[in-house]
């Protein structure tokens, strides 16, 4: 949907052959399809064990409904209504009409004819139905898996990252502003890279973190298209300015993307902020649904700082009380919109997720991970690589936003890795890489 007056190029999409869509809609989609199914079936004794025989015939029937799917997906079926009647149920098929309304000559809405970006999201939400449709299923998240032992095959860049967040912390009193901005950037680079470790990019396929986060930094550097960090920081430093009530409380939004290790690097980030008093508050925002195979849900993020708490490991164990503690007293705080969980460009949001937009708009700063998000913020269109980042925004623009997303998709067109940044109209700084 075009927001207000902002025209877009067209949406990346499997109709263009060879394209990098194509050869997921064709390929990958599938294959993580089939490792759902697998998935369902290697945990056939499990269901039996907790739910006797209505749970094995949950899971077959579950199966069946999957098995579907990718059929309707392989022959380019049209997409089908959800029926499940969930909370964003509605929005889904509403989105479809809209779709609908948008093909030429009458065409339905189609696996390899419409935009890639409704395409994929629409199988992980048909993944969603087909567990919904068969409790006790419903509640099973399909990708644990891979999420937890992706967090544990980190375990010793966990360990790393950990114990020089403490470092950061015992030395903050007697760092200088520039200690403070440098440890800052660092951070945000390590929170960059984390994204490598998504399951979706790789279909399942290990994809943990074996290196050092931190001694790998300068080789990367050069992977880092044009960085604008600097501006972040200058962000966060005005938004310590007096409020009215004396020290303003800067807050801080995570989008999330990646469970594992990436998590990790995100809370390690927001930790940072909060000790070194660059910000008062952090809102995280995950997902209300297992998503793109290794995407953060609720159930991921307590699971993660407790597993944290609970390691044989000094500075890992710190920082998990750190974090718990900072739950527990409100300066941090989970949320899942089901907007993040919807096919729409982030352009729609302010019409089709008010309340969401209106709760952005109380930040100071947005951090947007990884390349889904990007995707969402760019509407995930063919643009020409020269058009400034805000203007591909279409008008998104709640609060000042970054995103840190490491390029697994076309919409940028280049190889290396992108940290974006972009300020509203009023404060007169729009520009990216
Ligand atoms: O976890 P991230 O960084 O959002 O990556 C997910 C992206 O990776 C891909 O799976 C590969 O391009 C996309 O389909 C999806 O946008
Ligand atoms: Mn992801």
């Amino acid at each position: 949907m075009e927001a207000e007056g902002i025209s877009a190029p067209l949406s990346l999409s499997a109709e263009f052959e060879g394209s990098f869509a194509y050869l997921t809609v064709r390929d990958r989609l599938p294959t993580i399809l089939t490792k759902v199914i697998d998935t369902l079936h290697r945990n056939k004794d499990n269901f039996f064990k907790e739910y006797g025989k209505e749970g094995v015939q949950a899971e077959k029937t579950a199966i069946s409904f999957l098995s579907r799917l990718r059929n309707e997906l392989q022959t380019d079926k049209p997409v089908l209504s959800l029926t499940d009647n969930a909370e964003d149920s509605e929005a889904w098929n509403e989105y479809m009409r809209r779709q609908q309304d948008l093909m030429e000559d009458g065409r339905p809405v189609s696996w390899f004819k419409s935009p890639w970006l409704y395409m994929e999201c629409y199988m992980y939400r048909r993944i969603q139905e087909a567990l919904y449709m068969n409790p006790p299923m419903d509640k099973f998240d399909v990708f644990k898996e891979g999420k937890t032992q992706s967090y544990f095959e980190s375990q010793q860049a966990i360990k790393t990252l950990c114990t020089y967040l403490q470092e950061l912390i015992t030395n903050m009193e007697n760092m200088t502003e520039i200690q403070l901005r440098d440890s800052f950037l660092k951070l945000l680079q390590i929170s960059l890279w984390g994204n490598k470790c998504d399951l979706s990019i790789s279909a399942g396929q290990d994809n943990s973190q074996k290196s050092s986060p931190i001694d790998s930094l300068p080789d990367l550097q050069r992977f880092i298209l044009v960085d604008d960090s600097s501006m972040v920081w200058s962000t966060l430093v005005a938004a310590q300015g007096a409020g009215s009530s004396g020290k303003k409380h800067a807050r801080v939004d995570i989008i999330l993307d990646n469970a594992g290790f990436e998590l990790i690097t995100d809370l390690v980030l927001a930790d940072f902020l909060v000790s070194a008093g660059l910000a008062k508050q952090i809102r995280f925002h995950g997902k209300s649904i297992p998503w793109f195979v290794s995407d953060v849900t609720k159930q991921d993020f307590e699971w993660t700082i407790m597993q944290t708490m609970a390691a044989n490991h000094k500075w890992m164990s710190a920082s998990g009380v750190q974090w718990k503690h900072f739950m527990k007293e409100g300066t941090w705080s989970y949320h899942d919109h089901i907007f993040w969980t919807l096919p729409h460009e982030f352009c729609d949001m302010a019409v089709d997720a008010a309340d969401l937009y209106s709760t952005l708009q109380g930040s100071d700063l947005i951090l947007f991970k990884g390349d889904l998000n990007y995707r969402k913020l760019t509407g995930d269109r063919k643009w020409e690589h020269t058009v400034p980042f805000d203007q591909a925004l279409r008008g998104f623009q709640p609060a000042p936003l970054c995103s840190l997303r490491t390029l697994k998709a076309d919409v940028q067109g280049s190889a290396e890795d992108c940290v974006h940044a972009v300020f509203p109209e009023n404060q007169g700084h729009g520009f990216g890489l």
